[in-house]
């Protein structure tokens, strides 16, 4: 299991110590939610600060974009040294323009889809996609409830998957620990995004390593 854990519940004074320290715990990539006020209600950073991770870790930086029309952004968190972004289904007419763009830069692509939003709506884009990321809880905010029915589009999007021929990764984000990682992967993830689980643990490493190895 592939586990991303999310920057959104560390310190934001010590983004360095606590990025640094899931490194060390085994961490397989950096989980960084960019919120605009706009798209989901939290404001969170931007390119800058993206860019300034980059510079002290080289751990795969997944950016997680929550922002409105990320066609005016893609190219700045590019610059920044993303090595994934993921776009919202849900903030763009422009999917396929967008993950065009992403991966034009030879940067992997991916779509997340909020809670209520349904997996047809990206069947259109699945050819250029390398992430799914299925929302998994109210999104905006860490240390929110798993909703169990996010383990049906699991399986939904296992299946065309599997009915296309791909290879896309299916990442779930939101309330996500040992419990809601199990089911998850049961169903059919592959990678795991968890913020408030490791962080408000006592030990990074033992709930990273317990994720890891579910
Ligand atoms: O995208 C989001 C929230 O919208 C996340 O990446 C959260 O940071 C996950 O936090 P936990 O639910 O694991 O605390
Ligand atoms: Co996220």
């Amino acid at each position: 299991m592939i586990v991303s854990p999310s920057i959104l519940n560390a310190d934001y004074l010590n983004l360095e110590r606590d990025i640094k320290q899931l490194e060390r715990a085994g961490a397989d990539a950096i989980h960084i939610d960019i919120m605009d006020g706009r798209f989901v209600q939290n404001i969170t950073w931007g390119p800058p600060t993206v860019s300034a991770i980059r510079k002290v870790t080289n751990l795969p930086l997944e950016v997680h974009l929550m922002i409105d029309k990320p066609e005016y952004n893609i190219k700045h968190y590019l610059e920044a040294g993303a090595d994934i972004i993921i776009i919202h289904q849900e903030s763009t007419i422009f999917l396929r323009k967008n993950l065009q763009a992403i991966k034009q830069a030879k940067v992997q692509a991916g779509v997340a889809l909020k809670l209520e939003t349904p997996v047809e709506t990206i069947v259109h884009c699945l050819d250029l996609i390398d992430v799914v990321l299925l929302i998994t809880c109210d999104e905006g905010f860490g240390g929110q409830v798993f909703h169990p029915q996010a383990l049906y589009k699991i399986s939904q999007i296992v299946k065309l998957r599997e009915m296309r021929h791909l290879n896309f990764s299916i990442e779930v984000d939101g309330g996500i620990g040992i419990e809601t990682g199990k089911q998850c992967k049961e169903a059919g993830a592959g990678r795991l995004v968890a913020g408030s689980f490791v962080f408000n643990h006592r030990k990074k490493n033992e709930a990273i390593q317990a994720l890891k190895s579910l």
